[in-house]
């Protein structure tokens, strides 16, 4: 198909069909190496990342390029290519770039390989919802939107669905959107944390346990596969599920039926699965640390959450939600002028969790709106000795602006702040030493990840 004069550039993305579908450009990024090594990936409504680390989209065998080299973005105005400081940079012809438009077939240097966006065929139609809303989602950006229309087609069926993203980009509402579209919308939604309990838990959580089954079950216990019947379990974090407890996962799912522990007999349930993981399975699961087939089996319909910096036109829409949801609700006149735009400049590790509590911290505190996003930069490597203890008078004066929120959600905030400034703390004694920051604080590594992640903290010596 080509072009017509007046119709837009093939590589940008363009909605049509009065704003129910995306044209999407069928565009490829192939980078070669030195060695001549090919590297292909689509480029669609995800962005791509070149580098050498793992988690890269295209990951290249190139000792000069970075772990993370550089991020190419498809956009309404068209491809956009951005140097993520990398170490021997991203260049034009001679010129070092930061942030470029790049156009078609035109080659740039990363490292000693080349990089170029092909066409690659026609472009194809995306469906996008038309509400930019599901459930208590929202999202009016186009990914956002494509990914709305992709999840109510399959809530309506029986599919397991994999949730993958960042921590804090709404797997969890979302998958509860996914219930609430689904014919089993009457039946419960259960949350069950794979991160969050002890692997010797986990067992009898998922499956149940007879009377007796170990010390301490004292009556027999339905699982969480059969207290879902009739409607939805999420099964958060699936990428910790203990691997020796995969293959039964599978085999329930396989069967629909579940041995509690401790019993020889099965017992059919009905719940449907739901699963997330912050984690590349795919890759994790090529690496023999999580079961291949039973990736497959939850991955029937896959779809990859956008983090919050990849969808910075989700921002204005998210803020004045959680403006409206605050007690009393408050709107975008309420928060300091500079404010969106400062929101707008920040990357947002945490993703949609840390701008709640951005914007939850600025109704509080709005004359500190300059200082809010630095110390979120800086990370973990910039936690600063503790503050000398204030006195009754200052304590006064902090407690002022929670008294005008409800107990529940003033005290989750004071929760929040102090989780992420004791962990800021240890971490900052032990030089971003997540081991022995965990040790001192009397808790699993895999915890302390989880609140890494929770609170968009990146340790020292972390890219
Ligand atoms: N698209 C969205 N619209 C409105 N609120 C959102 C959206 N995405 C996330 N949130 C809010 O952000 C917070 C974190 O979301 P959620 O718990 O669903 O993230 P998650 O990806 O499941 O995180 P984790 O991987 O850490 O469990 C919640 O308060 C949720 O309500």
């Amino acid at each position: 198909m080509k072009p017509a004069r007046d119709e837009p550039e093939p590589c940008t993305l363009t909605s049509v069909d009065r704003d129910r579908s995306l044209r999407m450009p069928s565009l490829r990024v192939r980078v070669t190496s030195p060695q001549g090594h090919v590297t292909e990936a689509p480029l669609d409504i995800s962005p791509v990342i070149v580098g050498t680390g793992q988690d890269c989209t295209l990951v290249v065998p190139d000792a000069r390029v970075s772990r993370r080299h550089c991020e190419l973005r498809l956009t309404p105005e068209g491809i956009f290519l951005r140097d993520l400081g990398s170490k021997n940079g991203t260049l034009l012809g001679q010129t070092a770039i930061l942030e470029a438009r790049l156009a078609p077939r035109v080659a740039v240097l990363v490292g000693d390989s080349e990089l170029v966006v092909h066409p690659a065929g026609e472009p194809r139609l995306v469906p996008l919802s038309p509400t930019g809303m599901f459930g208590d989602a929202i999202g009016r950006s186009f990914a956002m939107r494509a990914l709305f229309a992709k999840l109510e087609r399959a809530a309506a069926t029986e599919q397991t669905l994999l949730l993958l993203g960042e921590s804090g980009t709404g797997k969890e509402v979302l998958a509860r959107a996914i219930h609430e579209h689904s014919p089993r919308r009457n039946g419960p939604f259960v949350v069950f944390d794979c991160g969050a309990t002890t692997a010797n838990l986990v067992e009898s959580e998922l499956f149940g346990h007879t009377r007796g089954a170990f010390t301490g079950a004292q009556a027999a216990h339905a699982g969480l596969l059969e207290e879902a019947s009739g409607g939805t379990l999420f099964i958060d974090e699936i990428g910790e599920l203990p691997l020796e407890l995969q293959p039964k996962l599978l085999r329930a799912l396989e069967a629909r039926q579940v041995r509690r522990l401790g019993a020889s007999d099965f017992r059919p349930f009905d719940a449907r699965v739901v699963a997330a993981t912050h984690r590349n399975l795919r890759a994790r699961a090529a690496e023999g640390q999580f079961r291949e087939d039973l990736y497959y089996r939850l991955a029937v319909v896959e779809v990859q959450v956008p983090a919050l910096r990849e969808r910075k036109d989700d921002l204005p829409a998210l803020v004045e939600r959680f403006l409206a949801a605050h007690n009393p609700p408050r709107s975008l006149a309420d928060l300091p002028p500079n404010a969106l735009s400062l929101l707008a400049a920040h990357d947002w590790p945490g993703n949609v969790r840390e701008l709640r509590n951005v914007v939850a911290r600025l109704l509080l505190f709005p004359e500190t709106v300059d200082e809010l996003l630095r110390p979120l930069k800086e990370g973990a490597a910039a936690a600063r000795p503790p503050a000398p203890a204030p006195g009754p008078a200052a304590a006064a004066a902090r407690l002022d602006p929670l008294l005008e929120m409800p107990l529940l959600e003033a005290r989750e905030m004071v929760m929040e702040q102090f989780e992420r400034s004791y962990l800021t703390a240890w971490l900052g004694r032990h030089k971003g030493n997540i081991s022995r920051a965990a040790g001192a604080m009397g808790v699993s590594r895999q915890l302390v990840h989880k609140l890494l992640d929770k609170h968009g903290i990146r340790p020292k010596g972390e890219p």
